[in-house]
Order: structure tokens, then sequence, then C-alpha cells
């Protein structure tokens, strides 16, 4: 039997980096997690996250958690009887550039589960040391666009996020000339089938009620608008290489067909699952291989619907604006990226209404020079730096 692949897990705290922890742990004989990454908001869960699966190396972000991590790894190992002197604690790396200096190390697979394009450095990082990542952090594919894939060999890049992951099982064997379109499904989010007026005045704990995925804050907040599916629709040119007038979306509110790819003869295939991530991690993990029992499957012998219906473009814009975005290119996806990201900021903290998080974006974009295209990452961090500036002017403005 082969030797267990080493992982690396980028974003250990969040909703991805737990479930991607708890798949490793079902499968010790395929994953051996040897490295985390996160911000530092959760340094205990962090430190015991460490112990429990022996790592070789922690990253943290906050420069100033260092020594919080070490306080929580003391308090870890005595929570577990462990006798000091008789344990080796991980490596702490700490600052900014911890997760991009973590990606780099030896590992076969570097799983980000990111949130944001901060993301970016260490995709780039990871791919560039030759490891496979498996991608849930789509901000860092959306804003470094064609750098990233430059940066990545065929194969080296993996998607976790559930759509692309469907889009790579319904590709997987087939001959790509053979592909007529990409169909993303979308839940529609928590607003679905309401009109613009009835959005004026919905609160983030209505915006936070996601109808069938659990998942961190700002990828909520995102299905909400539509945002994610307008990040996902540049993902998906990105990752498969459609152009953006072959990609559609399509409301499908139970979330269990994840996506579909239509061919040339006029088949359609889907993917198929209960709504659950641990199913595209563990085969981002393990790929091309499937992992057992990671998921119970669809139950067969109970009546169930699914429904399909046109995405309302007039209510939730985002997807409209983003194929824009995607199909300008160059910056102008991290521009949207960003714009966003500042807005959904405001929108958490009480600053911007829900309705407005889409016209920051359209706001941004419209003002935007021609940035041309990127041809280092610090192009891209300039426009992204760019678009906060004025993303944070608009939202100033109310
Ligand atoms: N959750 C889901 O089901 C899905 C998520 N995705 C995508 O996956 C990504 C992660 O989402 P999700 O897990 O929901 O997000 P969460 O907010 O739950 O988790 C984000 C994680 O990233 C860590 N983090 C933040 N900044 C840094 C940094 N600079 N360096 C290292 N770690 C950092 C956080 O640590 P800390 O808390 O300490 O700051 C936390 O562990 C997003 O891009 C999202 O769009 C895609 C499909 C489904
Ligand atoms: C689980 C996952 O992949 C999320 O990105 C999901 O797509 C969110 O659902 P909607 O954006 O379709 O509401
Ligand atoms: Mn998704």
């Amino acid at each position: 039997m082969s030797e267990p692949r080493e992982v690396t897990v980028l974003g250990s705290t969040g909703s991805i980096g737990r479930q991607a922890i708890a798949v490793a742990r079902q499968n010790p004989g395929r994953l051996q997690v040897t490295g985390l990454a996160a911000g530092g908001g959760d340094v205990a869960l962090l430190a015991e996250q460490a112990l429990s699966l022996g790592v070789r190396t922690v990253a943290v972000a906050r420069a100033t958690a260092a020594q919080d991590l070490q306080l929580a790894f003391y308090a870890a190992a005595q929570q577990r009887g462990w006798a000091q002197g008789h344990y080796t604690l991980p490596e702490i790396l700490a600052g900014p550039r911890a997760a991009e200096e973590l990606a780099a190390r030896p590992a076969d697979v570097v799983l980000n589960g990111i949130t944001g394009s901060i993301g970016l450095g260490p995709t780039l990082s990871a791919l560039r040391a030759g490891r496979t990542v498996a991608l849930a952090n789509k901000e860092s594919l959306v804003a470094g666009g064609e750098l990233v894939k430059q940066a990545a060999a065929p194969g080296q890049l993996v998607p976790v996020d559930s759509e692309h992951s469907a889009l790579a099982q319904c590709l997987r064997g087939g001959a790509r000339g053979e592909v007529a379109r990409l169909v993303l499904t979308a839940s529609g989010g928590p607003f679905r089938g309401r009109s613009a007026a009835e959005l004026a005045g919905v609160t983030r704990e209505q915006a936070l009620a996601h109808p069938t995925w659990d998942m961190g804050p700002v990828v909520t907040i995102n299905s909400a608008t539509l945002v994610n599916k307008g990040l996902e629709l540049i993902e998906a040119h990105l990752l498969f290489d459609v152009p953006y007038a072959d990609i559609d979306v399509v409301v499908h509110p139970q979330s269990i067909v994840h996506s579909m790819v239509t061919f040339a003869d006029g088949a359609t295939i889907a993917q198929a699952s209960p709504p659950d991530m641990r199913l595209p991690i563990a085969l981002a993990l393990a790929w091309p291989d499937r992992l057992p029992d990671v998921q119970p499957a669809l139950d067969w012998s109970q009546a169930s619907t699914w429904e399909f219906m046109p995405l309302d473009s007039e209510v939730f814009p985002a997807v409209r604006l983003a194929r824009q975005a995607g199909e300008a290119g160059g910056v102008v996806p991290a521009l949207f990226n960003a714009a966003n990201e500042e807005a959904v900021a405001a929108f958490a903290a009480g600053h911007l209404a829900f309705t407005a998080i889409v016209q920051v974006i359209a706001r941004t974009l419209d003002a935007a020079p021609d940035l041309g295209a990127p041809t280092c990452v610090e192009d891209v961090l300039a426009a992204e730096k760019w678009a906060r500036e004025h993303a944070r002017v608009a939202i100033a403005g109310g």
C-alpha cells in the first residue's frame, strides 16, 4: 500500500478547513495533515487541531498571535495529559506571509480554504513550489486570473468549489471538443423570488441564513447577492477554458444537482449528491480517486422534486456584472472581487444596505481606468488597492 498523501490545510479553522480535517481523520491510510494555517482568530482551535493531528508546521497570519499560539499549545498539551518535555511542538510561522511560506513547504496537496483574495499569494506559492492545489479559495483564481493559470501545470489545480467539482466530474474521461455548454447551478440564496423592493431592508442575519449550505459568513453573503455565482462563472471560465458565452447559470433551489455539462449531441451530464462539502473536498484531496463513505448518497426510496428556473437578473444583477468583468479580462475580475470584499465587510458591519453591495461593485467598475493585463502579482495588488479605495469612497457616500 502506498504512503498517505501529505496535506497542508490553509484556513484550517474555517468551514472548509474543519471539513477537510474531518475527511483526513476518516481516511488515515490515504491522507495525513502535516501543515495548518489560519488567520489567528481562534488559536485554541488551531492548537488543538495541530496537536491532535501531529502536524510539522503551523502558520498564523496575525503576527501577534504567535505567542498566544505557543500558550495555546501548552494548554492543549496539558489537557491531553502530556507531560512537559515529552512531546515536540510544531514549528510556528507568523505574519502576513506565513501561509505563503507554509504553502511552499513539502506536501503532496495544499488545500486553500482561506477566504478572500488574500489567498492569492498562498495559491501562487503552492503552485510555484510544485504542489497540487485543491482550490476552495475561488477569489485567488478570480483575482489572479491568467497569472494563476500560467503558474499551474495541467492537473495541478483541482477544484473544491461544489459546482466546479461537479463540472470536473462530468468532464472527466470525455473529449473537451464535444462540450457545448457548462451549466452552473445556483441555489438562489435566502432571497430567491423576492422583488427589488423586498430586498431593500434585509438584514445581515437574514443574509446569513442560507437555505441549503452551512458555510463561512463571506461566501454566505455572496450567495445571497448572487455575487458568489458571478465569481463562480469567472472561476469556471478560467478552470475549464470555456468561453463566457457558453456558460449558463440556472437556479436550482434544492442544491442537489451541483452543475451540469451539455455536450454537442444534446446530452447533458449532471452530478448530484446531497449538499455536503465533504464530497468535493475528499475528491479534490484524493483526485482522481474517490474515497469510500464520504457522505450518505441520495435516498431514492423517498419522493423528491428537483426544480430548475431562470435567474432573475433584474433583481440579482451580480452574475451579469461578473460576466461583463470576465469578458473584459485583465485585472477587471480582480476589481470586481476587491470591491465586493469591501462592500460585504461594510454590509456585515451594518454600514451598507444589502442592495448597495452590487451597486458598489458596479460603480467601482464604471470608474475604473484601463489598467491593462497584469504581468505580475504586484499589478493585481495595485489594481485591488485602487478598487478597495474607490469602493470605500462609494460606501462612505452611501
Ligand atoms: N464553506 C463552504 O462550504 C464553501 C466555501 N468556499 C470557499 O472556500 C473559501 C473558505 O470559505 P469558508 O471556509 O466558508 O470561510 P471561513 O470564514 O469559514 O474560514 C476562513 C478561514 O481562513 C482563515 N484565514 C483568513 N485569513 C487568513 C490568512 N491571511 N492566512 C491564513 N488563513 C487565513 C480563517 O482563519 P481565522 O478565522 O483565524 O481568521 C479561517 O480559518 C472561500 O473562498 C469560499 O468562497 C467554496 C465553496 C463552499
Ligand atoms: C457549497 C458551494 O460550493 C457554495 O459556493 C455554494 O455554491 C453556495 O450556494 P449558492 O451560491 O448556489 O447559493
Ligand atoms: Mn460553490
